[in-house]
């Protein structure tokens, strides 16, 4: 079989204060596919995700993205390969305008004139933003400035995108949108989520993470049949939902 683009073998880690948060995750995603990363509060979605670029450095197993290890000579290229959409857009929005903020990744790579400007259409395009090129990002909705964030991850054309929470605080219109945005993006997804109904619709397969470990990797439409799992791991569906 080919190269994952994200394998995560043995990946284990505790916080400075002594909290073990993983205790030996492995996950491995292949090229085009769109995983849901599940689980309750703190059972370690986030500290996970943070090691995908070295935010957070293993304290054993390993990290490698298409057969590149996560570590720190690496960081430059790992980042331009692993894009994170944060929860908060404000997180990654700081340009006076959506265009410099879209341009800001590519041109620390060193992309310049056209080449840039094309970068940062399509990317804008890909989001449909691109008649909101010279607003101020905090002159944005919400909603939209998720999507600028996003095109700000896309500008640098990851192999593999990582969103925290994509749909949290969107309205359904919005919500139902950026599953369509994300459904027509020809990238690898692993979408970390607690809005069980989205990963279904988005993501054929999903991960269960639970007390730092993977509880159950499979269909997701399996997961969120099985009741027990769901119980077990405190997943709850939305009211008159059935999976
Ligand atoms: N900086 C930190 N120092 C110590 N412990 C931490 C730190 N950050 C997180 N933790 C702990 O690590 C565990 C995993 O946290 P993490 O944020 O990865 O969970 P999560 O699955 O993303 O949760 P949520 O769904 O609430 O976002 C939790 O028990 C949390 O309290």
């Amino acid at each position: 079989m080919s190269t994952p683009v994200l394998d995560v073998r043995g990946l284990a880690f505790a916080y400075p204060d002594g909290h073990q948060a993983l205790f030996g995750v492995d996950l491995h995603v292949h090229r085009g596919e769109r995983v849901a990363l599940l689980g309750p509060n703190g059972a370690g979605k986030t500290t996970l995700v943070l090691h995908l670029n070295g935010i957070l450095e293993a304290g054993a197993g390993s990290v490698t993205i298409s057969g590149l290890p996560v570590t720190r000579p690496n960081h430059l290229e790992i980042r331009r390969r692993v894009g994170i959409v944060f929860q908060d857009p404000d997180d990654q929005l700081f340009m006076p305008t959506v265009r410099d903020d879209v341009a800001f990744g590519p041109g620390n790579l060193g992309l310049r004139g056209a080449e840039l400007e094309a970068r940062v259409e399509t990317a804008l395009a890909a989001v449909g933003m691109s008649h909101l090129a010279d607003r101020a990002p905090h002159h944005l909705s919400f909603g939209q400035r998720r999507r600028v964030a996003i095109a700000t991850v896309l500008a640098m054309e990851p192999e593999i995108l990582v969103l925290d929470e994509p749909s949290s605080n969107l309205d359904p219109a919005s919500r139902r949108e950026l599953g369509e945005l994300l459904e027509s993006l020809d990238v690898t997804v692993l979408m970390v989520t607690h809005d069980l109904p989205f990963a279904l619709q988005l993501c054929e397969r999903s991960v269960v993470l639970s007390d730092g470990v993977v509880a159950a990797d499979g269909p997701t439409r399996d997961l969120l049949g099985d009741g027990e799992l769901l119980h077990t791991h405190r997943l709850e569906l939305p009211w008159g939902f059935s999976g």
